[in-house]
């Protein structure tokens, strides 16, 4: 699915969330929207009866949130914003109108209503274009509606009791929060997920499409298509240009009449549609972006070095200032940094305030389980550094990754091999559970991990695979760090940490050999020795565990070019990104038969193959 050109037609301009739902916030820049937050001052307290349907009710009540918030902004600034995005989510059951409970006897009262039956969540969008004509504002809304269908179980008095004193019900449409303890009173949803958590984000995007979308002129030439401009499958009708000319004025029919047509900031008016934008050639948006994405880059890479998101771990919003006290820097360069990695949709920011999505939570706090930091440190220190000398890498045809280590660790000081360590343990915890299932190695009693470095796969293989023993094979100087990690639930008499050399010498019997090295993806020729080496070493029968970092599906669909993920081609030393038929060549071509190649956790190629016969 091709999702960037459709919150791309919000990019260049400026956009307001007027919510305080930290779920509103948390959806949108997930989707990648750059947007302000500014929680809107609207009382929710139209008269409900008046309203044809609920669904009427959660639109219009949407749309007088969004527009409180523009018209106060434009008092405020004298200038309001191009987009505000009001939204409000509401329960409809037996014709009663559910929001958020006032206490905890109003949560009883919806749940217990809710228990056992069927009910419908609506949630109403608002999408309002503002512009300023002679000091007024002027806006044009257009709003619409998504349904869902919500089924809960039979909800005992305990249960009910124990889910209220939770206190989840409180800030919640219908006293409940489908994403969290509240997803275990729900026996089934019919459409859309997220419009129950708080945003349609899918009829969104088809709205953003639509409202988008210029028709072409009668009589007008056909548009040029740009190859390096992708169709949109999913949603319909998007077939502008990327860069400045796509910011069109929405079509007509998309927004109430009665306003100005929007348009993005400091650009000149669009021309007519009378062919002459077709015969320009697109700005290049692709490549500018490309040329500064580094400076994202450094933005996330610089929160982690500076522990911006262990700071903000576990606590309430806290201010620039505060976490400028904590992270010892100052606050104009602390504000700076907190209010681009709110942009980049690491942080949230609401009232001054900053705090951690849940993707920072997960992957960005240090001493989180499923955490990156170690990754982030090590693209930040010699990855960082190797890629400031490409230009000598590419004229001396050397790798561009610094071999990082266990190629070279006569190189490496202890920090290095560590900064390494960790940055390899944190991609193996992330990846571990898809690789260890993307097949069932049931019938393997033995298995050997080479460059298994911390142990963290090899403590996933035995907790999935109980009859399952494996050797982690790696160099001295790894094997004899390796027990400052923590790589499972805990030790694990079938985990045994070997040290040899992987690239020469004997390799430890197994029946199953493992090569995922994911943070040191290497060459060609590297990946090829060891391959040669596992294939010389086991017997007929044995099994071949290959896992890699893979580009995403659609890219290798078109031909594993790799387009838009840059990032992750050159994760290893510049080689294009292999397909399954490839896998299966090269394994097929060192001895091995049965090849399967998998995807896995959207991020992974895993490919098994069975040493045949000499
Ligand atoms: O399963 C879930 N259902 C609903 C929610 C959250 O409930 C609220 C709905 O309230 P409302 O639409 O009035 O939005 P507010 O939170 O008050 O924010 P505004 O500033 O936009 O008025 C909403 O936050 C949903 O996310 C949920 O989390 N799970």
């Amino acid at each position: 699915m091709l999702l960037c050109p459709v919150i791309r037609k919000l990019q260049h301009r400026r956009v307001v969330l007027a919510s305080s739902s930290p779920r509103r916030q948390e959806i949108l820049s997930n989707a990648g929207l750059r947007f302000e937050v500014v929680p809107s001052r609207f009382k929710e307290k139209l008269h409900k009866a008046s309203f044809a349907t609920p669904q009427a009710y959660a639109v219009e009540t949407a749309k007088q949130k969004a527009l409180e918030v523009a018209g106060r902004m434009h008092q405020k600034d004298l200038r309001a914003p191009d987009v505000v995005i009001g939204a409000d989510t509401i329960v409809a059951v037996g014709g009663l109108i559910l929001e958020k409970p006032v206490d905890k006897q109003d949560a009883y009262r919806m749940l217990s209503r809710l228990s056992g039956t069927e009910h419908s969540v609506f949630t109403g969008v608002a999408v309002v274009h503002c512009c300023t004509k002679d000091g007024q504002l002027d806006t044009r809304v257009s709003e619409f509606y998504e349904e869902t269908t919500v089924k809960f179980s039979e909800l005992s008095e305990e249960l009910l009791w124990e889910y209220i004193d939770s206190g989840e019900p409180m800030d919640k449409a219908g006293g409940y929060g489908i994403q969290a303890l509240g997803g275990m009173l729900v026996e089934y949803v019919r459409g859309d997920f997220l419009n129950v958590v708080g945003f349609p984000l899918n009829r969104f995007c088809k709205e953003l499409a639509r409202l988008y979308h210029a028709p072409r002129a009668p009589g007008a030439p056909p548009r040029i298509h740009y190859d390096s401009i992708p169709a949109v499958d999913t949603f319909e009708d998007l077939n502008d240009a990327e860069g400045g000319v796509s910011d069109q004025a929405p079509a007509n029919g998309g927004l109430e009449a009665g306003g100005a047509q929007p348009r993005a900031p400091h650009t000149r008016d669009a021309p007519d549609l009378n062919g002459v934008r077709d015969s320009q050639p697109p700005l290049p948006a692709g490549l500018l972006g490309l040329m500064d994405g580094f400076k994202a880059s450094k933005v996330l890479l610089t929160a982690c070095k500076l522990n911006v998101f262990d700071v903000l771990k576990d606590r309430g919003p806290l201010t620039a200032a505060d976490v400028a006290r904590e992270i010892g820097a100052s606050v104009d360069g602390t504000e700076r940094l907190l209010d681009v990695c709110a942009d980049l949709g690491l942080l949230q920011k609401a009232d001054g305030g900053y705090s951690n999505t849940e993707t920072a939570s997960l992957h960005l706090v240090s001493d989180a389980e499923q955490s990156l930091h170690g990754l982030a440190a090590y693209l930040d220190g010699p990855v960082w550094g190797a890629f400031t000398h490409l230009g000598r890498a590419v004229r001396e045809g050397a790798t561009w990754i610094p071999e990082p280590l266990p190629q070279a660790p006569h190189k490496q000081s202890t920090e290095a091999t560590l900064q390494f360590m960790r940055a390899s343990h944190g991609l193996s915890k992330l990846t571990a559970h898809h690789v260890a299932t993307a097949f069932d190695l049931s019938p393997f009693t033995s298995a050997c991990h080479l460059e298994g470095c911390t142990g963290a796969l090899a403590h996933k293989l035995v907790q999935e695979y109980p009859r399952l023993q494996v050797t982690v094979f790696d160099l001295p100087e790894v094997i004899e760090l390796a027990g400052g990690f923590q790589a499972g639930a805990g030790p694990s008499e079938r985990v045994h940490f070997v040290p040899g050399d992987p690239s020469s010498g004997r390799l430890p019997p197994a029946d199953l050999y493992v090569l995922c090295s994911l943070a040191h993806d290497g060459p060609d020729h590297r990946l090829h020795g060891l391959l040669r080496r596992v294939s010389r070493s086991c017997r007929a029968g044995a099994g071949l565990l290959l896992a890699e970092l893979a580009p995403a599906e659609e890219e290798e669909e078109a031909g594993g070019a790799a387009r838009r993920s840059p990032g992750l081609r050159i994760l290893g030393a510049g080689r294009p990104p292999r397909g399954p038929g490839q896998y299966r060549r090269l394994l097929q071509g060192l001895g091995f038969q049965d090849v399967q190649a998998t995807r896995a956790g959207d991020l992974l190629h895993v490919v098994l193959g069975t040493r045949a016969p000499p």
